[in-house]
């Protein structure tokens, strides 16, 4: 089997090595397309599997085609692939927005997967929603599957209301998870703290509080809770946080992700 991914960025590049590492293909199994001269020169120093940056050479070869490009590129993309492709390949789109039906429509094809991954996937830590169009057979879907798991874990979802959904959550989340980390980072630097001395009392604090929760059932609320004494200092941040709003202001940001990534989807 072989597989070309197109976009060489933060993601395409991710999938590239998570999968070259792995067990399911082999490293010239994988080839990395991309139009920017710049990065094809930094690839060709340091990767490890196959670099292209004309599309007659590669996309014929594929079996399966990841598109890790921005979705406004799309449209140019799709019109570049559409003569090249067969309808036997295999699409996977990790682009927000782009629904299966424009994909199929603009590539005159009929297996495409619509997958969200998120940037934990560099580390292997990632999460991608993921759902293939009717086409796509059992066996298939299996060896989708098994590729998005190179880099972490993933979910199949029913409707591609749930793919814009998890770009709220899961997709644009890690930025979310950033946002709160500069914000304590900034409230320790302002306490007097040197740079690193917040950076280790913040990062630590993130990671205990996540692996509690990852070798537990109890819900956050419960882990608050034991964090929280009465009338303590906890409480008095959780009840200045509650008097303004957080909960809803984070649920309100998710939603825009979410709106967006629908909206992303209509424009041409
Ligand atoms: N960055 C993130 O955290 C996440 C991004 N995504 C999605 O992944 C996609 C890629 O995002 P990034 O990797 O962050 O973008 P990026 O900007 O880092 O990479 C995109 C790459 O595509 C290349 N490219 C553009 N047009 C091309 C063409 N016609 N042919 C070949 N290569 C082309 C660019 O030169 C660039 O190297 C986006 O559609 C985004 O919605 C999804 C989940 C998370
Ligand atoms: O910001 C974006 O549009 C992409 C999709 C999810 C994360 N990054």
């Amino acid at each position: 089997m072989k597989v070309l991914v197109i976009g060489a960025g933060n993601m395409g590049l991710t999938y590239a090595e998570a999968m070259s590492k792995s067990k399911l293909l082999k490293k010239k199994n994988v080839m990395i397309l991309d139009n920017s001269p710049e990065k094809i020169l930094s690839l060709q120093k340091i990767s490890h599997f196959d670099v292209f940056d004309n599309m007659e050479d590669c996309l014929p070869e594929a079996d399966l085609i990841f598109i890790a490009v921005k979705p406004y590129h799309s449209a140019d993309l799709f019109a570049k692939m559409k003569s090249l492709i067969n309808p036997g390949q295999i699409i996977i789109s990790i682009m927000a927005g782009i629904t299966i039906a424009a994909m199929k429509n603009a590539l005159g094809i009929q297996k495409v997967v619509r997958a969200m991954p998120n940037l934990p996937a560099q580390v292997g830590k990632g999460i991608t929603s993921y759902m293939a169009s009717d086409e796509i057979s059992r066996i298939e879907l299996l060896t989708v599957e098994n590729l998005l798991d190179t880099t972490g874990k993933s979910i199949r979802v029913q409707s591609e209301n749930y793919i814009d959904a998890s770009t709220g959550i899961s997709g644009s989340g890690p930025a979310y998870v950033f946002y709160f980390m500069h914000s304590m980072m900034e409230a320790a630097l302002k306490m007097g703290f040197s740079k690193n001395d917040s950076k280790v009392l913040v990062s630590q604090t993130f990671e205990g509080a996540v692996e509690l929760f990852n070798q537990s059932d109890l819900s956050p609320n419960s882990w608050m809770d034991k964090v929280a004494s009465k009338g303590g200092t906890t409480r008095a941040a959780l009840d200045s946080m509650d008097d303004n709003n957080v909960k809803d202001l984070i649920e309100e940001a998710a939603y825009a992700a979410f709106n967006r990534a629908v909206e992303l989807g209509k424009e041409k």
